[in-house]
């Protein structure tokens, strides 16, 4: 016998009794998979293999992956846009939770839009299906862009006007306004949070606005120069990856009741490639930061909120993030510090 029920912790138990897989009354099972190999979702695996079990959590892109990635926990290819597949998938891995990565973000949407819109909403719409159809806890990012230039933009709230101006921002308003919608149609248990830029060491970014922001550590450790894509004052909010994917569990464990939205912003912190260059200055003596403006991706950072408002996060759920400018520095730089010019200054 087995059924589906929510705990106060809040992940979904799957209750076996006199089951074959084990020998005590109740066995804590969550199958978990998480859709992409980008930036974000090989991190999110590990954290989540961390909580539940290596081979409870499932990755899946159509991308070949790494060697670390590959031997870290089952992988398999599928492709968004294979709707039956993806059900495949979701049955034979009797999948509870299911975290949608897959897209493709500002900048290279922008470049490509026919396949931008294929997979950031009918690759979507696929993903809501099914989770439907088979009763998944389902999220879905969101993002600073999903907001345009005549939302309130410092700071923006969670509830205001949103009229993005690129197709990612688009898809993105699309997505949180679908996973509501099923969520009050269908029951969907939908969760999303929008993200702020993400900066991550370890993990390389997918053709995104805020890319800058990693670059920079990059080419700090490296040569100590780097020339940015923005403008010195172009300002907009960041979070480091640590903070980012302890978001994300933390919103799909909070329990259903304290959740008085589907969609949240999460902030951590706003600069400016000045102000980041200062902070770096301190670790890399001599650094220096010089402008050569992509004008698309100008345009899109103008339009974009500068910073964001979160409370809805922190009063719902305990939402608060770790890392301030000063930390995140520190500890990019740390991950390049050995035999470059940080581990020179030190
Ligand atoms: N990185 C950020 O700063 C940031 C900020 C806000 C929101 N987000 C959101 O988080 C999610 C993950 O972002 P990321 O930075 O890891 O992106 P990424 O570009 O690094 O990774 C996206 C992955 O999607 C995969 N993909 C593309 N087409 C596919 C298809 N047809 N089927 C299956 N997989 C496909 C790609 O191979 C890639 O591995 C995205 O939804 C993005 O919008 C990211
Ligand atoms: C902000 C986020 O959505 C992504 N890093 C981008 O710039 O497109």
């Amino acid at each position: 016998m087995r059924r589906f029920e929510e705990v106060p912790g809040g992940f979904c138990l799957e209750t076996l009794c006199a089951s074959s897989f084990c020998t005590c009354p109740m066995l804590l099972f969550i199958s978990i998979l998480c859709r992409g190999l980008g930036q974000l979702g090989v991190g999110l695996a590990n954290l989540l293999r961390k909580r539940f079990g290596k081979d409870n959590v499932i990755l899946s892109d159509i991308r070949k992956p790494p060697d670390h990635v590959f031997d870290g926990g089952p992988f398999i290819y599928s492709d968004i846009l294979d709707d039956k597949s993806l059900r495949e998938v979701v049955v034979n891995n009797r999948v509870t939770w299911l975290f949608h990565y897959s897209a493709l973000l500002s900048a290279v949407g922008e470049a490509n839009v026919p396949l931008a819109r294929a997979v950031n909403i009918t690759g979507l719409h696929n993903i809501l299906d099914v989770a439907a159809e088979h009763n998944v806890r389902l999220f879905v990012p969101s993002t600073i862009g999903a907001f345009g230039p005549t939302s309130p933009r410092n700071p923006t709230p969670d509830l205001c006007i949103q009229r993005p101006r690129t197709i990612y921002g688009v898809s993105k308003v699309h997505a949180e306004l679908m996973g509501e919608y099923y969520y009050y149609r269908y029951g969907l248990d939908f969760r999303c949070l929008r993200y702020p830029g993400i900066i991550s060491a370890d993990s390389q970014p997918g053709g995104g606005t805020t890319d800058y922001a990693i670059q920079i550590f990059h080419d700090a450790a490296r040569n100590g120069r780097f020339e940015c894509t923005l403008r010195a004052g172009t300002r907009l909010p960041m979070m480091y990856i640590d903070d980012c994917l302890r978001a994300t569990l933390e919103v799909m464990e909070a329990p259903a009741e304290s959740l008085s939205m589907r969609t949240y912003n999460v902030n951590a912190m706003s600069f400016t490639p000045e102000e980041l260059a200062q902070e770096v200055v301190k670790h890399v003596p001599g650094f220096q930061i010089t402008y050569n403006v992509d004008s698309v991706r100008q345009a899109i950072a103008d339009s974009w909120p500068m910073s964001f408002d979160d409370s809805n996060a922190r009063k719902d759920w305990g939402w608060k993030h770790n890392f301030d400018l000063p930390e995140l520095v520190t500890t990019m730089l740390s991950f390049h510090g050995s035999n470059t010019r940080v581990a020179r200054a030190n």
